[in-house]
């Protein structure tokens, strides 16, 4: 496995990127094999970057899951494909239970089938991207084309269909002759109205007024983001995806990867999607949250955030975190869990935002091995970084670590490139909250809910993820609602129990602080 790259984000987040996304595959179940599009060529070349993808991945869903209780799989040359991200099996017509769509519940812990109606939604989604490929594969520009467009078309060298691909371009006509062969016309809707729409560009250039650097209020590794304001006077954030490294192909996927999880997403914890937009660059329309981010308001600002609201903070990320992990047909691994994407609205709710990395997980996969390893530096956990493997309880790791940063007001990774789960272990281990908690809350903190928050931050960020709670669990802790007594014992002996956990394991408590240095410098190199 190739040493993953870092980018220059400084020293705070050292965040993964890859080489590759598997994730490009998504293209391939949402082009149209009836016209000869870019999108078309650009799902099949998207495929035969797969080295050792088999025709049958063409759709990026396994040809054989794993068993159940098994791990899936991502990497190519095993003959599977990736656990598709976001959109690809959103408006699956498949009957099979585990291949079809997200359908993610409206803040309700049962699970839905997309209507008929939500496939034609998405189905506009794929027109559009259709259209925008169109037009970037004719020869001449034409005039109706905006700027931006043209910009965007510039210089791209938009493979057609060569004769390598022929037979994969065949075979994914197959695929999608089923799909396609549904008469949309002729579905008897349902009463469904989405909550989210298609914005063209120039009501997204009148938000923002032209994308104007004064309204950019952030910049992520993969987007900038631009305040707004639509005509009836709501705020909004646009998310623009920025061109950098990236092929057009690769950031079409992650894009749609992302919109296709965040559109079936419900909750008051989670980030709010309005629309999208795919003239002139690739947008993403969302609520804009007044606060900006947590990493700004709690390391950006000489003013400390109150404990109060740091405990809202923690109790409502991980009410998010919950809802992404239970109450979706599919669990959703967020995968980036991080300050700077814990987005505050105007009373301080906390919401999950960048679904850029998340993945759904089929229920029946225990947990998933993918390559390349993204995520940022200092929240990954160790069974993540070391070996790929994916399920909740990365997440929750994350969480553990978002926990220490709220107790703690340190940064994930601090000047001297240690990492605030190594600083804060010994601490954690003798329950020493004198220590851990941010000295620039002097003793404003509920003492109670600073207990919970070290105890519970103290078994997330455990290094064997089977000893982490999960999200249900740390919700209750966190509240005190279930077994709180049992918990404060725990934190009485809380340091004999690490130990012991330590003694069960060769992989001990040391040799987990010596993997993260050794990553750490591995990456920082
Ligand atoms: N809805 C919003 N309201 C206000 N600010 C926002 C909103 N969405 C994003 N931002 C700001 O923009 C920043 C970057 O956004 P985001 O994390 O989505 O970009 P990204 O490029 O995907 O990031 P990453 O590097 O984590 O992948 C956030 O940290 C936040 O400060």
């Amino acid at each position: 496995m190739a040493a993953p790259l870092s980018t220059s984000r400084g020293l705070q987040e050292e965040k993964l990127v890859s080489s590759f996304d598997p994730s490009s595959l998504i293209i391939t179940a949402l082009v149209s094999p009836e016209q000869n599009s870019t999108a078309e060529a650009l799902a099949v070349e998207a495929d035969s970057r797969m080295p050792g993808h088999g025709e049958e991945g063409a759709r990026g869903i396994p040809e054989k899951g794993p068993e159940p209780g098994g791990v899936g799989k991502e990497e190519a040359n095993e003959g599977r494909a990736s656990s598709p991200r976001g959109v690809l099996e959103i408006p699956s017509l498949s009957s099979d239970s585990d291949h079809s769509g997200c359908g993610c519940s409206s803040s309700s812990a049962t699970a839905e089938k997309p209507t008929a109606a939500q496939r034609l939604h998405w189905w506009s989604v794929v027109d559009a991207l259709k259209r925008r490929s169109a037009r970037k594969l004719l020869p001449t520009p034409s005039p109706g084309i905006a700027r931006a467009d043209e910009d965007a078309a510039r210089g791209r060298g938009w493979k057609t269909t060569t004769a390598a691909t022929t037979k994969k371009k065949k075979k994914l006509l197959r695929i999608h002759s089923a799909e396609d062969g549904m008469d949309r016309g002729a579905l008897n809707l349902p009463a469904w109205k989405p909550t989210w729409r298609s914005f063209d560009l120039a009501e997204l250039v009148a938000a923002t007024d032209n994308f104007c650097p004064e309204n950019l209020i952030g910049k992520g590794g993969h987007a900038e983001v631009y305040k707004g304001r639509l005509p009836d006077g709501q705020l909004v954030a646009v998310k623009r995806l920025m061109k950098k490294d990236k092929e057009e192909e690769i950031r079409t996927a992650d894009f749609l990867s992302e919109l296709g999880i965040i559109a079936h997403i419900d909750h008051p914890n989670a980030a709010r999607l309005l629309g999208y937009g795919v003239d002139g660059g690739l947008h993403l329309v969302l609520r804009f949250s007044p606060h900006g981010s947590l990493a700004s308001v709690l390391h950006g600002s000489t003013e400390s955030l109150e404990w109060k609201v740091r405990f809202k903070v923690a109790v409502g990320v991980a009410e998010g975190l919950k809802y992404l992990h239970y109450s979706c047909q599919r669990r959703i691994i967020h995968r980036d869990i991080k300050a700077s994407n814990i987005l505050l609205t105007e009373d301080y709710e906390p919401q999950i935002s960048d679904f850029g990395l998340a993945k759904w997980l089929p229920e029946k996969w225990a947990q998933h091995v993918v390559f390349p390893i993204e995520g940022t530096f200092g929240y990954l956990a160790p069974e993540y970084f070391m070996h790929g493997i994916v399920d909740e309880k990365i997440d929750v790791f994350a969480f553990g670590v978002l926990l220490l940063e709220l107790i703690t007001g340190r940064h994930a990774v601090d000047s001297t490139r240690q990492s605030l789960v190594m600083w804060a272990k010994p601490l954690l281990d003798v329950n020493n909250i004198r220590e851990l908690a941010d000295p620039r809350l002097k003793d404003t903190y509920d003492i109670d809910e600073m207990q919970r928050a070290t105890l519970t931050a103290s078994m997330c960020v455990h290094w064997m993820s089977t000893m982490r709670p999960d999200m249900k669990k740390v919700v209750q802790m966190l509240q005190g609602e279930d077994g709180s007594q049992e918990w404060k014992q725990k934190s009485v002996s809380g340091r004999a129990l690490l130990l012991d956990a330590c003694d069960l394991e060769d992989y001990s408590c040391t040799t987990y602080l010596e993997d993260l240095n050794r990553h750490m410098q591995l990456l920082l190199e």
